[in-house]
């Protein structure tokens, strides 16, 4: 009998692949070393079922992308954890993210981790930056128990979610907070199938709303040199949307005459920082640098 599920586990060269019926353990045919291809945790397959001996996962369907260390396929959204302190907030380090991830076409949420650790002069100025990536689209969580409640809410059917972040930014803290509020079913998956067994894994995905919660941190550092300079306006998501208004088609707002991008930042539509970071992307991917903190 053959099924379709998505890789949830990769435990000790298995694959546990959770269909709409169980979670199966299956073993990757030969072929795919053949073909270099690598079953991922997040990938859709199709697998055989043998009651009797072992069941094969048979076919990798193609991936919308493969990122992050340990690897995940498929990734739909990145939540992001920002720190308010410890290390300190940076929107520097918030726009390099949310470029990285615009290119590679996730989408994000933001949450920001340590609002505990500062004061409340330093947290309404933080609080009222992050309200201007809100209104550009990124949904933006300050406070644990909204996270808590929403997050679920948010995750839609089947998509698969993983975290980033800064090091030490609070990533590791918030999945097990999350994982502590786990249903019963949710446990279920994610426990069964190892009761006892000392297995060193990857990476798993837990069921958390009605998708996929990545179990280990994704990312804590990322690289923007492969991204073309020329392209770069296209993934600050207000600048995107604005540029169809400039004059020219190729514009880099920069100093071509009437950029539209240009004119909202004069106008403090487009928030400066923004702008100033756009700029400074661009030095660093033309000079192929990574600043120290991501490398
Ligand atoms: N007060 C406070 N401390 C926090 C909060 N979130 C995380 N921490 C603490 O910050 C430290 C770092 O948190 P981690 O969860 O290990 O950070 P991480 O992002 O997983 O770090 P890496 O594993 O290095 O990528 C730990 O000592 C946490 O207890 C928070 O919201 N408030
Ligand atoms: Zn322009």
């Amino acid at each position: 009998m053959t099924a379709e599920g998505i890789v949830v586990g990769l435990i000790a060269g298995f694959y546990d692949v959770l269909t709409s019926q169980q979670v199966v353990r299956t073993r990757a045919r030969g072929v795919f070393r053949k073909n270099k291809l690598k079953p991922t945790v997040g990938d859709r397959v199709k697998i055989q079922i043998d009651d009797q001996g072992t069941n094969y996962l048979l076919e990798v369907f193609p991936r919308s992308n493969l990122i992050g260390r340990p690897a995940l396929a498929n990734v739909d959204h990145v939540l992001l954890v920002m720190s308010a302190v410890e290390p300190d907030f940076s929107l520097q380090l918030l726009d390099r993210f949310l470029t990285f991830f615009a290119w590679q076409q996730v989408a994000v949420s933001i949450y920001l981790s340590k609002g505990d650790l500062t004061g409340e002069k330093a947290l309404t100025h933080l609080k009222s930056d992050l309200d201007y990536y809100q209104a550009i689209g990124y949904p933006v969580f300050d406070d644990w128990s909204g996270l808590a409640v929403k997050l679920p809410e948010a995750i839609g059917p089947e998509q698969i979610w993983t975290l980033a972040g800064q090091s030490g930014a609070g990533k590791s803290t918030l999945i097990n907070h999350l994982k502590k509020d786990l249903s019963q079913e949710t446990a279920a998956i994610s426990t069964s199938l190892n009761r006892g067994k000392h297995t060193t894994r990857t990476v798993q995905l837990f069921n958390l709303g009605k998708g996929f919660l990545a179990d280990t941190p994704g990312f804590s550092a990322i690289d923007l040199t492969p991204i073309k300079v020329n392209e770069l306006g296209n993934y600050f998501v207000e600048f995107k949307r604005a540029s169809s208004q400039c004059k020219f088609r190729t514009c880099q707002h920069l100093k071509e005459p009437k950029c539209e991008v240009k004119r909202l930042v004069e106008l403090g539509l487009i928030k400066r920082s923004r702008y100033d970071d756009y700029l400074l992307m661009r030095t660093a991917i033309a000079n192929g640098q990574l600043p120290e903190y991501l490398k």
